[in-house]
């Protein structure tokens, strides 16, 4: 397909998003059903372009003077994938699919608005009713963070060091632009690459397969880092879901202890079968009913509660979440986040830790739960994250990125290069 294939694809796509408020996987799946004549590289181009505009879609609304999925794909050429209208009209001309497109005097017009009088929000891309929150979190510095979010994700790897270690699994990615993450000892990054490159599929490697490595982002991998699981000992990951961080912890521990992962949906908990096989895990005891949980209260050393949360700090892989995102889901996720806490920290034994973790950068899921823990909770006190995070990165340089008020640790695409998470951590008193 040539370019103005792939555009008029993506304007599809784009449609079928906003009309049918369908999620952008199954609209691309579809299409692609409907499609099958275009190759992996058409495809590949035709996600980049929807997710790229979606990104940033206030931004390209304002600078195109309407919001339609024509003009967001469109602006996404000219201001994400460095296409100047000359260039684009070119590219587009006698090609049948290509769509109808402004004139090059009215996209230069359009390309020389300032968008420093737009709205702040629209600056920012992201929805008017969560900069209150943005700039609890982050002060002045709260556009620049939001910014941050509508760059292209990288690929992150956590080598699984049961089985290998990192320089091997580097060595099995040369000449593919693999390199050791700065924070997370045991991470690999894969950067994102430019217009219609394609990320590479890590998980068709041969070495994937041997459990070599899992895709996890580096932020997820400090996370787990942070809430510090040693050898021998045990464990609960309250919100196990697939895996990501029990499977982290068991690396940590090197197999050695017992990791119990529980999740209140066990669907969810069904995929991380296969991993821990893969990664030669043995520690790992999936409970798959709450009762299977009878018995360990006050007898975890470590439990970890990765909470459910509104994953606004995940917004650079899953752009459509932002223009999702309610006051009602963020409300209904604060009460769940609250519950889990609660029902979680009955596990620990005196003198035990509680970690606390979200992929999201608002306050009322973050510093907001860890006050309102504390106050239902006189049992339980904060740990220090200072030594906590030197201990868990690997550049002794890297600053304690502390949260709003100093309660917990926020990571974010600007502060420390990876997703959006939030740590803290509570110790039950002796
Ligand atoms: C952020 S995800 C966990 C991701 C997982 N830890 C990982 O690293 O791959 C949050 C999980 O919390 C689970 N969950 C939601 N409410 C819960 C509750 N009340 N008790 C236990 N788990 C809950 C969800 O089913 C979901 O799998």
């Amino acid at each position: 397909m040539r370019l103005g294939g792939r555009l008029q694809a993506a304007i599809e796509i784009l449609t079928d998003i906003e009309t049918r408020h369908r999620p952008v996987p199954e609209a691309l799946k579809d299409w692609g059903l409907s499609h099958r004549f275009a190759g992996s590289g058409d495809r590949g181009a035709i996600s980049n372009l929807v997710h790229d505009a979606l990104r940033m879609k206030l931004s390209h609304a304002f600078i195109m003077d309407g919001g339609t999925p024509a003009d967001l794909a469109v602006a996404t050429l000219l201001r994400q994938w460095g296409i100047s209208p000359e260039e684009l009209t070119a590219s587009l001309e006698g090609d049948k699919f290509a769509p109808e497109i402004p004139s090059v005097e009215l996209l230069s017009a359009c390309l020389a608005r300032d968008l420093g009088q737009a709205p702040a929000h629209v600056r920012a891309d992201i929805p008017e009713w969560l900069v209150a929150s943005f700039e609890r979190a982050f002060g002045d510095d709260w556009e620049a963070e939001a910014q941050a979010m509508t760059a292209r994700p990288p690929l992150d790897l956590r080598v699984n060091t049961i089985v290998t270690d990192r320089d091997q699994v580097l060595a099995g990615f040369e000449g593919q632009g693999a390199s050791a993450t700065r924070l997370a000892p045991n991470g690999i990054r894969i950067e994102a690459g430019e217009g219609p490159q394609r990320q590479i599929a890590a998980t068709s490697e041969v070495n994937f397969a041997g459990g070599w490595f899992e895709v996890q982002d580096e932020g997820s991998q400090l996370a787990a880092g942070l809430a510090g699981a040693e050898p021998g000992e045990i464990v609960l990951d309250y919100c196990a879901g697939g895996g990501g961080k029990a499977l982290a912890f068991a690396a940590m521990m090197n197999n050695d202890g017992r990791i119990n992962a529980y999740d209140a949906d066990r669907r969810r908990l069904a995929p991380m079968v296969e991993r821990i096989r893969r990664a030669g895990v043995e520690i790992i005891d999936i409970k798959e009913r709450p009762f299977n949980l009878a018995g360990l209260e006050q007898a975890m050393d470590r439990v970890l509660v990765d909470a459910p949360c509104t994953g606004t700090g995940t917004w650079r892989r899953r752009p459509d979440a932002k223009w999702r995102i309610s006051e009602k889901n963020l409300s209904d996720r604060t009460a769940d986040q609250d519950k889990v806490l609660d029902d979680a920290s009955v596990y620990v034994r005196p003198g035990g830790e509680l970690a606390y973790v979200t992929c999201s950068l608002l306050p009322e899921e973050n510093t907001d739960r860890v006050k309102a823990f504390l106050t239902r909770h006189p049992e339980f006190e904060t740990i220090s994250l200072k030594q906590r995070w030197r201990a868990a990165v690997a550049d002794p340089d890297a600053p304690v990125p502390y949260a709003d008020q100093n309660l917990g640790l926020i990571l974010s695409p600007r502060r420390t290069g990876t997703d959006g998470f939030y740590f803290a951590g509570f110790r039950r008193k002796l």
